[in-house]
Order: structure tokens, then sequence, then C-alpha cells
């Protein structure tokens, strides 16, 4: 078949459509020049006919009647004044120009000379680890150019970096931890100590992105936090971290309110990390920390708790409605261990006799039950000195099966103790904190993932990192909830706390001497145990007698861990083993 020739405009158009367009754009450039003053007025007017069309749709409708009489005024001066509707017209052509206006903002012009000196030795110190001798093209060569890899910077007032990305090469070695650690080294020390850096890798793109945070804040205080229950508030941390925001007060006087991002915790039968693990150095905030749990758990449940660091630092919580126990001595402290192992099995009975009798779950074992243990690796050497049975063994229990039976276990320790706390514990505690100062691979060691930042020589108390099972790892400052007892609090924070505990609910000749001003409260003091409530009120039923009669006699002042007391009847009790939960309910079902 004979082909048909293409028609002119299609075989040689393409140079003259080219001409056509080119002239078109021309025109339409030197038409848009030319009307331009008209183009501005004109999106002048329309700004304010829409600034107008705001205000009045803001003013209340009771005073649009004066609004609409003062403007007729002016209109009415306006038209009767000499040249007055003429001067108008000019100063309203004026207003629109000026409105009308492109208010795009003027491009960033780059950095100035001592922002680029900056820059550019930071480049260099880089290019020791981003270049190789075969590289034929390096990124990265001594004397080069800085301004490709630097595609993103930012400075503060003081001409520090705030943020920076940067590009490197494909070969470095951007997935190996230790290369990564030695970038982040160099760049946190070349652009100024004292300050968080967090680091973005882009391993598909060869991108390194700082960015500078800002110091977490310190001045909030212990008060009520909009939580659900189940629902605790271990501190607060970066926005980019978490979706949440809570509403908070700060400030001396509380006169500010402020959301803020927390780190919140979920316990109970649905958590997935039931029991959690604070470590830190000594005077890093793990006690604070326990404290603030404990305020934020008596809302919905019972805690006992175990100090072992006997510094009587939770005896604002004795005898308070739902404190079921402060204990700090090696026997009081193995009674109560004891008795929370058997109430852990018990509730797991009582649960499993309900659910096989298609029952709901009874109301006594749905109560929260919090076990605080503050450095309980102070107890290992005492017991094993005295030929007493290991706390650390009496954790398993609850560790183990306390997610079902509504047992919460708080571990508090130093960060050298780790190893000492015992296998349980480092198992079933998936909810991790670590306070205070630390190297990234003691982080890493206790999170079991490294921070994203860079560790601060000089923290705050209170100031960490937190990670939930296997979540992100965040920052974390803990609400300042300091020992009321204590001289050095604020009469601010000490209110505060004060103010979240619960009533007393113990005999007056048990209680604590309460807080006056200028009181000391000495260090060691024999700390009161409410332990009778355990044996009258909380299911003793089900626990052996011995036990009982263990519980009885620990209801009174006690010596701290180091010093023990030993008791024939407490001795008893102590070295009786919890029945293992599995058996105990096997027993229940047969
Ligand atoms: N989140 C916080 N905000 C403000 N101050 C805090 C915070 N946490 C702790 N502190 C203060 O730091 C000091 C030590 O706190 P805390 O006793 O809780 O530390 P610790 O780790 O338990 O130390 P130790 O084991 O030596 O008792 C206290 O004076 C306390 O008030």
């Amino acid at each position: 078949m004979a082909r048909r020739p293409l028609p002119r405009i299609l075989s040689n158009g393409s140079a003259q459509l080219a001409r056509s367009r080119e002239l078109a754009r021309t025109a339409a450039d030197s038409a848009t020049d030319v009307l331009h003053p008209l183009i501005t007025i004109t999106r002048g007017l329309r700004r304010l006919a829409s600034a107008g069309r705001r205000r009045w749709a803001g003013t209340p409708k009771d005073k649009r009647g004066a609004l609409l009489f003062l403007v007729a005024s002016v209109v009415l001066v306006v038209a009767l004044a000499p040249y007055g509707p003429l001067l108008a017209v000019i100063t309203l052509m004026a207003a629109a120009a000026w409105q009308g206006r492109d208010r795009a903002p003027s491009a960033p012009g780059g950095p100035d000379a001592p922002q680029a000196q900056r820059l550019k030795s930071l480049y260099e110190a880089l290019v020791p680890y981003f270049s190789a001798a075969e590289d034929p093209e390096p990124l990265y060569a001594h004397g080069g150019d800085w301004t490709g890899t630097f595609s993103e910077y930012e400075f503060d007032g003081t001409g520090r970096i705030t943020h920076l990305v940067i590009r490197y090469p494909a070969y470095f070695t951007d997935g190996e931890p230790a290369s990564r650690a030695r970038i982040e080294h160099l760049l946190s020390a070349k652009s100024g100590r004292g300050r968080e850096y967090h680091f973005v890798w882009d391993e598909e793109g060869n991108r390194l992105t700082v960015r500078v945070l800002a110091p977490l804040p310190t001045d909030i205080a212990a008060q009520p936090f909009v939580t659900a229950p189940g629902e605790t508030v271990l501190g607060f941390t970066d926005p980019t971290g978490v979706q949440r925001t809570l509403p908070l007060t700060h400030g001396t006087h509380g006169e500010e309110q402020r959301d803020v991002p927390p780190v919140v915790w979920r316990t109970g039968v649905r958590s997935t990390e039931p029991h959690l693990l604070a470590v830190g150095q000594p005077g890093s905030g793990t006690s604070t920390l326990l404290r603030s749990i404990a305020l934020q758990a008596l809302h919905h449940g019972d805690v006992v708790i175990v100090d072992g660091g006997g510094t009587g630092e939770y005896a604002c919580l004795t005898g308070r409605d739902g404190v079921l126990a402060v204990e700090c001595g090696l026997t009081g402290a193995l009674a109560l261990l004891e008795w929370v192992a058997q109430e852990t099995e018990r509730r797991l009975i009582a649960a499993n006799r309900a659910h096989r009798a298609g029952e709901p779950t009874p109301e006594d074992t749905r109560r929260p039950l919090w076990l605080l243990l503050d450095r309980p690796s102070a107890f290992a050497r005492p017991a094993a000195a005295d030929d007493r049975k290991d706390p650390r063994s009496l954790l398993q229990v609850p560790l183990r099966h306390g997610r079902p039976a509504n047992v919460t276990v708080v571990v508090a320790d130093q960060l050298d103790s780790l190893d000492a706390l015992g296998e349980p514990v480092r198992q079933h505690t998936r909810a991790r904190v670590v306070l205070g100062p630390a190297t990234a691979g003691q982080v890493e060691a206790v999170l079991g993932a490294p921070p994203h930042t860079t560790p601060l020589d000089q923290v705050p108390p209170g100031r960490g990192y937190a990670r939930l099972g296997s979540g992100p790892v965040h920052r974390l400052q803990v609400p300042a909830t300091p020992d009321p007892y204590d001289d050095a609090t604020s009469d601010a924070d000490r209110q505060a706390v004060l103010d979240l505990l619960p009533p007393r609910t113990t005999p007056a000749d048990e209680e604590p001497e309460r807080l006056e001003p200028g009181h000391v409260v000495p260090v060691n003091r024999p700390v009161f145990v409410s332990l009778d409530k355990l044996t009258t009120e909380k299911s003793l039923d089900k626990v052996p007698t011995e036990q009982a009669a263990a519980v009885a006699v620990t209801a009174g002042a006690e010596a701290p861990a180091e010093q023990g007391t030993p008791d024939g009847a407490t001795e008893e009790a102590a070295s009786k083993e919890p029945v293992p939960a599995e058996a105990a309910v096997a027993e229940s079902s047969s």
C-alpha cells in the first residue's frame, strides 16, 4: 500500500510552532510587566475586601449596628469634604497597592563568613571518614568544596549549627554502629558540646540529618495527669517521638498551662510490657520515679513498697489509703515478697475457677496490685550472710504470672547492679528506663537499642531514656516528685506531692511524725509497716498460717536491710517456698 505524505504542518511545522510559542511567551511577559501595577492593586483590593469580611464576621452581632453607623459616618464625612472622594480613592489605591505587594520571602542568602568557616572546618574534619584513596571522584577531599556535601544548614543566634543535612559517599559503612558512632561523636564535638544532637541516617539516600534538640522541661511538678486506668506517665519527651500530649500546669506556682508529650506506660492484663526496670547512677532520680509511679498507681490500685536503700524515702506513703506496706528490713521484705507471690497465685486460681464456672473474673482479683522495689540488690548480701532466702527468687512468681493477675512489678536499682538483679527481673521487665549520666553502651545494654541522641555529660536529675518493649527509645524527663519530708524540697514541690497523697488510714500511734517546717526525717529511720492491712483486709484466708504470723510480727518498727533481725517466726515463714503458680492453678482445676 502506497504511503500518503504527511500534511505540511506536521512535517515541517515544529520550527513554526516553537517560534509561535516563543512569541506568545514574550507578549505575555510584556503584558505582565505593563499590567503589573493593576494586578498588584487588584490583589490588594481582594485582600482588603476579605479582611473586611473577616472583621465583619468576627464582630459580635450586638456591635454590628455601631460598626455600620461608624462606617456610614466616615463615608458621609469623606463625601462632604472638599476633594474628599478623590483623596479617598487615592488612599484606597495606595492601601491596596501596599497590601497587594508580593510577599514571597526573599531567597535566603548563603552563610556569612563565620558560618561558612564553621561548615568548611566541619567538612575538613569529615574528610578522613568519608573518603577513600580508590575513589576517582571523591565527595570529600582536603581543600575540597563543602557546598556539594551540606545541602541544608541552619544556625542559632550564637552562630552554632542547629540543623544540618550531610551527603556522604555510598561506600561509607553506615550500617555499622561503630562507624555511625564515630561520625556522631565528631559532629557533636565540632558543632558545640553541652547540647543534645539527634541523628537520622538515611541509608538509601546516603544522607545524615543532624538536629539540635531543645532541652526537655525540668519544671514539671507532680500533678494529677489526665490518663485512663492502666496508664502511667513515666515522664515527658520530645513532640516528634509521640503523638499524644497531656495538658499540664508548670512554673513555680503552677501558673502556666502547656500541652506536653508524655511517655505513657500501659499495664494490666493486656499489657505487652507488664513490668518495669529503672536503673541509674546514685542520685539520678530512680526513687523519685518510683514515688511518681506510686502516686499514680494509688488512684486505681494498691501498692506495696520494698526499699532496699532503707533511707526512708517512702515514709510519706506509709499508712496512706491503698499503701499496704512499706518495708526496708530484710525480714519484712522477705515476708512481703512472699505475700505478693501468694497473692498472685491466689488471684490466678480465683480467676481460673471463675472462668471454668463461666463467671466474670472476681472483683478482688481485678484491683491492680503494685510491687515497687527500690534497690532490691541491697538485700542479696545480708540475705546470703544470714543464710536466708534470696529475695530475688521470690520475684519469679509476680514477674512471670503478674500480668493476668493484675500484679505489676517495678524494680529500680543502680546501673552497676544490673547483673545482680537476677534473670527473672531482666527477662520479664520489658519496660525500661535509664536515668542520669550513662554512656551510649550502657543505655543500649539496658534498653536493648542505642539512643538516637548523644548522651550528655551533665544531666539534670530525673533525665534519661525510656523504651517500652521493642518500641523506639524516647528521651525522658521524670516529673519532679521529691520526698516531701526532705528538708531540701521546695515548698511548692512539697505541697504538690502532699496534695496527691491519699488520706491516712492507719491508727494514730502507728503514724509517722507529721511534717513540720524545719523538721528533718532522720536517715535510716525505722519505717512503719501496715502489714496488718494485709492480714485483715487482703485475702489472708489464702495465706498460710505461718506467714500470717510472720506478717503480724513484722508489723512494727523494723531494722534496715543491712542489719537484719533474725526472728524465729519470720525466718520460718521466709524460708517457706511459695507454691508455683502453674501447680496451684493445676491443683485448682483437678
Ligand atoms: N525528676 C526530678 N526532678 C527534679 N528533681 C529530681 C528529680 N528526680 C530526682 N530529683 C532530685 O534528685 C535527688 C536524688 O533523687 P533520688 O533520691 O530520686 O535519686 P536516686 O536515684 O534514688 O538516688 P539514691 O539511690 O542515691 O537515693 C533528690 O534531691 C531529688 O529531689
